[in-house]
This record gives C-alpha cells, structure tokens and sequence, in this order.
C-alpha cells in the first residue's frame, strides 16, 4: 500500500508537530502560527500519534482526535494528519526515516514544545533524529530553563543557533536547533482532560 502524503513540491519547507492531541488546543495552533511565521515554513503537518511511546496510557480514538484538532487548527499552511498510523510508526526517528523516504526534496524541520526538550534524550534514536531534520523548540511555561539546561541540549550545544537566525533553520544541515521565545501559553491537553480548564481560547497566554 503507498501512503499518501499531503501534495509537497521541491524544496517545500515543512514542519512536523507530532502530538497526541488528546484533545488538541489552541496552545497547539499558537505553536503552529508562530512557527510558520518565525521559521519561514511553507507548511506545519500535524502529526497526530497513534500513541506516545513513554505514556503509559494510550489516547482517545484518533478519528476523534483528528476531527477535533481540525476544529481547533483551521490554516490554509497547516494540514492534520494521521501519516504515523498509516506508515505504521510509533518512534518518532521511523516516521522521520519514512517522510524523508517519501518526500526527499522537502526540508523537514521536527517542532516541539520546550517540554519534550527536557526529554528527547530519552527518545528512541534520538540522535539520530537531530542527525536527520532541524529542530524548532517553542518555549512552554515551566519548561524553559529546564529545556535550556537538558542532558540533550548539553550534547547539542554547538549546534543551537541564535534565535535570530530561527528564518534560516530549515535550510541548516543538521544538526541545528533554536529555542524560540514567544507569549507563552498555559494550555495543556492534561488540563482539559482534567476540565481544570475547559477553555481553548487564546485568553490564557502568559507573556
Ligand atoms: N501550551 C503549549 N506551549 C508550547 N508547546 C506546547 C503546548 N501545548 C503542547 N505543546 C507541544 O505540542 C506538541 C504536542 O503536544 P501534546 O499533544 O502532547 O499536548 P499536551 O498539551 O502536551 O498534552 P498532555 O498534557 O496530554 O501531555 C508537543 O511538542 C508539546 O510540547
Ligand atoms: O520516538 C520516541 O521515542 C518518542 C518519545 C516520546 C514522544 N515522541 C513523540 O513526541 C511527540 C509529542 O508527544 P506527546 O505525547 O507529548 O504529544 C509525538 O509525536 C510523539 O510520538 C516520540
């Protein structure tokens, strides 16, 4: 069976937020507007996970999670997908391995939250997924320091570029990463579960 991507042209610049969405928030789309602004992406796909390889509880049925992560991220630039699922990946290093397989002449750069920096080093392979793409960090509250002091960004060190020069990650060969500051926001997908806080409006951003 060939697996459909959405339609990329050569050269395309493309970030990848890969997320359980469970459920998707405006945190998300706040991540996803900001990066294709400040690292000049033609397009943000996301990802939605069949399951987070160190959760230990899996998430609700992906056709619920992709209707409402189209509900809540509706962007002409942003396409949300279940490719994971239809690749039959988990680890994040198989589904990047299989994009750039199907896709070779797109400059691929992997997003993620400032939280999962303080973490990656305990992702399968996970120097060989900065071997792979560039890395775009949002910054989350209460992970920005920690992010910034993390046993992978350590290792990294001498591949972090200025956030100055975030316009010019996707084109670095990795690996390259940036953390990039911008109005923080609160929200989180446990919060929501939790209904501490049922709201997915932007109100909640920390500045
Ligand atoms: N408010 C936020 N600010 C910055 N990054 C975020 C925010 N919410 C989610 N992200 C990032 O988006 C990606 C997907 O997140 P995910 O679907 O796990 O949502 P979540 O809110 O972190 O969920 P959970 O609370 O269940 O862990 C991750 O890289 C995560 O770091
Ligand atoms: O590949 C791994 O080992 C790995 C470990 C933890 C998280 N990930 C990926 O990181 C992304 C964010 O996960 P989550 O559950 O925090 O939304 C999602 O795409 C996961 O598949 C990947």
């Amino acid at each position: 069976m060939t697996v459909r991507t959405p339609i990329v042209r050569p050269g395309m610049r493309v970030g990848l937020l890969g997320g359980s969405f469970d459920p998707a928030h405006e945190g998300h789309a706040h991540i996803t507007e900001f990066a294709l602004r400040r690292f000049g992406l033609d397009r943000v796909w996301w990802l939605v996970s069949p399951g987070n390889p160190l959760k230990e509880h899996g998430p609700a049925r992906m056709d619920e999670r992709l209707a409402a992560a189209r509900q809540v991220m509706r962007h002409p630039r942003v396409e949300i997908t279940d490719i994971e699922a239809r690749l039959g990946t988990r680890m994040t290093a198989d589904t990047i391995a299989g994009l750039q397989r199907l896709c070779p002449a797109v400059q691929f750069v992997w997003l993620m939250g400032s939280d999962n920096l303080v973490q990656f080093d305990q992702w399968d392979r996970w120097s060989e997924i900065a071997a792979r793409v560039p890395i775009g960090v949002l910054a989350r509250p209460g992970s920005r320091l920690a992010a910034r002091q993390s046993r992978a960004a350590q290792i990294m060190r001498a591949a972090r570029l200025p956030e100055a020069y975030a316009r010019l990650l996707p084109m670095m060969k990795p690996p390259a990463w940036v953390l990039l500051n911008l109005p923080m926001s609160p929200l989180s997908s446990t919060m929501i579960r939790q209904g501490r806080n049922g709201r997915t409006d932007k109100e909640g951003m920390a500045r």
